[in-house]
């Protein structure tokens, strides 16, 4: 298999990330191109050492995905509580805010990886920030009077600290993009976004907004593959450590 160099740094970050995995774990399963590397790696690895795992996908994606390959899935209500969430993300700063929902899945990810003792991201170098921002905020809304909603959340970032306030309506061709939750999405197209918490809180204020792509205070880490096969681990609470494995 002959992989471009992007497709080397996300296989190596999600690699590093199936060696977290222990026997009996409940593990959360993000969704996006990077997560999708680590339920293939992650299913390889249980098949081969016979891993008791219990799986909770973030979309139906990442679930048809899990299943195909094998591994155990349950909703989140089964599984109760989880030891580990592993997922992509589309920007992340200096203290691990990130943004999500470029692949539309944000509100599940952001509920599963809540429900999980720790969060740990896998991403290539590519989306690590100063700040937050260049990448749009997605925000899952509600579908009735979307439209309403929609010019409360421009009135709400005109009053914020934020440059570049516009909102699109994602679409899918020719029809608005549809969740897995039944709603829509707008993205706000920032280029800086402020105060991550306070931007988020404001925008949850809004009767219609469902959930916000700020993902404040969740991810305890984050493995950025680089398309040298290495990876390196930014932890809040550790020295950053240099990892020199590659991978064949
Ligand atoms: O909704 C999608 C998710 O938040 C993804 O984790 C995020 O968009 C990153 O995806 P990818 O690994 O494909 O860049």
């Amino acid at each position: 298999m002959s992989l471009d160099r992007k497709e080397i740094a996300k296989r190596a970050a999600a690699a590093a990330a199936v060696a977290l995995v222990e026997d009996g774990h409940r593990l959360g399963l993000g969704t996006g191109s990077t997560a999708k590397w680590f339920v293939e790696l992650l299913a390889e690895r249980a098949k081969a050492e016979g891993l008791d795992l219990v799986c909770v996908p973030t979309s139906l994606r990442t679930a048809r995905q899990a299943q195909a390959a094998g591994l155990k899935v349950v909703t989140l209500d089964e599984a109760g509580w989880l030891d580990l969430t592993i997922d992509g993300a589309d920007e992340f700063d200096p203290d691990l805010n990130l943004i999500k929902g470029g692949g539309g899945a944000l509100l599940q990810e952001k509920i599963v990886a809540t429900a999980s003792d720790r969060m740990v991201v896998i991403s290539d170098a590519s989306k690590q920030v100063e700040h937050l921002g260049v990448f749009p905020l997605p925000v899952e809304i509600a579908t009735f009077g979307w439209e309403t909603t929609k010019a409360i959340v421009e009135e709400t970032l005109e009053d914020m600290d934020v440059e570049g306030k516009i909102a699109t309506l994602r679409m899918d061709k020719d029809e608005p993009y549809i969740t897995d939750n039944g709603n829509f999405i707008i993205d706000c197209h920032l280029r800086r976004l402020g105060d991550a918490e306070e931007l988020a809180l404001a925008l949850n204020m809004i009767p219609g907004v469902v959930e916000t792509g700020l993902f404040v205070d969740i991810a305890d880490s984050v493995i950025i593959g680089y398309e040298d096969g290495t990876t390196e681990i930014l932890s809040l609470d550790d020295e950053d450590d240099e990892d020199e494995a590659g991978f064949d």
